[in-house]
């Protein structure tokens, strides 16, 4: 396990197996001390640039992520070939893109949930998923389906903005004899996307889901939700509070989502509200970067040192130095909220903003997990003295997952290629500083 994010002191953290100490208490091997599960709708995506006109041709909606019926995406990938304007074929799944970003950052174990066709072809799309994931990312307990995975047509316009055209293949047939309760009951985290109760006549995977949510509430892992489209939220909005009300603990979602599911545009105070139904937001804002907003304990909350913001809520950010609880963890909970503007201001060039939402999550899942191996490694920490959720700060949390987003800008894709460089060579050191 990598330490998360970057400080000037590595703190407690145990880095080095050769640590004397640290041998001395250690209890169990890493690999079993800290792993997440995703469960995902396995696809690749088609990655091509197109105008607006094109969207509107194929009846898909900017921004957003649309099913498409097999005779439309039959259309879709004979006019993409004839004009030649695919520009990718990639691994993707905003989970499955999740968790390989987790594995790059941590340099840790997470296991992937989900079908994958059982006969392979070298080429084939099921062929490019397995190569383009990371090896940390355990597939062994994918479920075979006697078909294609899905694909994900996902079109770039001139502003860089991301849309999606879903074909679902037979992504969504994951049943629940594939979901291992002992896995799930081991893990450091469950992460679920909106996207699986987005099902078709025959399909399994929400119910799959679903058990798999319920063995993680009993198990007392917490459940991290992200939103994926604003779509699916403003189909059943009541639907949705009252399933993160019942299960979440960690919900991510953009702004767009936030409003579906909120009633509010504004990111902050719809993530305030979300904090009604769960314990810890993640909302990113595109250019204006991204907002946290969580629980701590009143009594041992700490204020920041850097200047107040203003804000649909004032001076919002006065506790953002203290480390996120789930509201039952605490006596006298108290609300926090924090916000970061993007990394160097994002990178000079976006070529495309695919996956830079997944990348902020991942780093997130990547603290969490973290906060659990050193709980495991050295237990008698004062850093555990309170049951928190992350290792870090709410300020620290969102320095790492807007500096995620940015690397994902950076690489153009929503997989990252490698982690963080270990040394900053553009930036004052202070962009990680408390
Ligand atoms: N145009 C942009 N300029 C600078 N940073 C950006 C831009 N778009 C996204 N980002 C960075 O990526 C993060 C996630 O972006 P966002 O577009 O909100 O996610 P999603 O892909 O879920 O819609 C933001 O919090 C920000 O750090
Ligand atoms: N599992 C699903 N993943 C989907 C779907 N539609 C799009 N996507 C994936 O999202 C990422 C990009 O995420 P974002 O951070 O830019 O929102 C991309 O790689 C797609 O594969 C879907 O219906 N199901």
């Amino acid at each position: 396990m990598k330490f998360p994010g970057q400080r000037k002191s590595k703190h407690y953290f145990p880095v080095g197996a050769r640590d004397p100490l640290l041998v001395q208490t250690k209890p169990q091997a890493e690999q079993s001390a800290s792993y997440i599960v995703g469960i995902d709708q396995t696809l690749v995506d088609i990655e091509a640039q197109v105008d607006v006109e094109f969207l509107q041709r194929y009846g898909l909606s900017k921004g957003h992520s649309l099913l498409v019926t097999d005779s439309v995406a039959e259309a879709i990938y004979q006019e993409l070939q004839s004009r030649r304007l695919i520009e990718s074929q990639f691994a993707g799944g905003t989970i499955a893109n999740t968790l390989h970003n987790y594995s790059v950052l941590s340099d840790s174990a997470s296991v992937l949930l989900g079908v994958m066709s059982q006969q392979i072809e070298v080429g084939g799309y099921a062929y490019r998923y397995l190569c383009n994931t990371s090896s940390k990312v355990d597939l062994n307990y994918l479920q075979p389906v006697p078909g294609p995975i899905g694909r994900c047509f996902t079109f770039v316009t001139d502003d860089g903005d991301r849309s999606f055209g879903i074909n679902a293949g037979l992504m969504n047939r994951l049943t629940d004899d594939y979901v291992p309760a002992e896995l799930i009951q081991g893990a450091s985290a469950l992460v679920i996307s909106a996207y699986l109760v987005r099902e078709l006549e025959g399909d399994t995977i929400k119910q799959a889901t679903l058990k798999a949510v319920q063995q993680a509430q009993a198990a007392k892992v917490p459940v991290v939700l992200t939103l994926g489209t604003r779509f699916i939220i403003d189909e059943q909005p009541l639907w949705w509070r009252e399933f993160i009300e019942r299960y979440v603990t960690v919900l991510a979602m953009n702004e767009e989502e936030a409003e579906a599911l909120t009633g509010f545009k504004d990111p902050l105070l719809a993530a305030d509200k979300a904090l009604e139904w769960c314990d810890l937001v993640l909302c990113t804002a595109g250019a204006t970067g991204l907002f946290m907003a969580g629980y701590t304990e009143e009594e041992t909350r700490r204020e920041t040192s850097h200047p107040l913001l203003p804000g649909a809520i004032a001076e919002f950010n006065r506790y953002e130095f203290s480390r996120p609880m789930t509201r039952a963890a605490c006596e006298r909970p108290c609300r926090v909220f924090a916000h970061i503007a993007p990394y160097m201001g994002g990178p000079d060039f976006i070529k495309n903003t695919n996956g830079a939402g997944d990348g902020a999550l991942s780093a997130i899942l990547h603290d969490m997990a973290a906060n659990r191996y050193h709980r495991q490694m050295v237990p008698n920490s004062a850093k555990h003295q309170q049951a928190c959720l992350a290792y870090s700060s709410f300020s620290q949390l969102c320095k790492y997952a807007n500096r995620v987003s940015y690397e994902v800008l950076k690489q153009s894709s929503p997989r990252l290629s490698r982690g963080l460089p270990e040394r900053e060579d553009s930036l004052e050191e202070a962009y990680w500083e408390r």
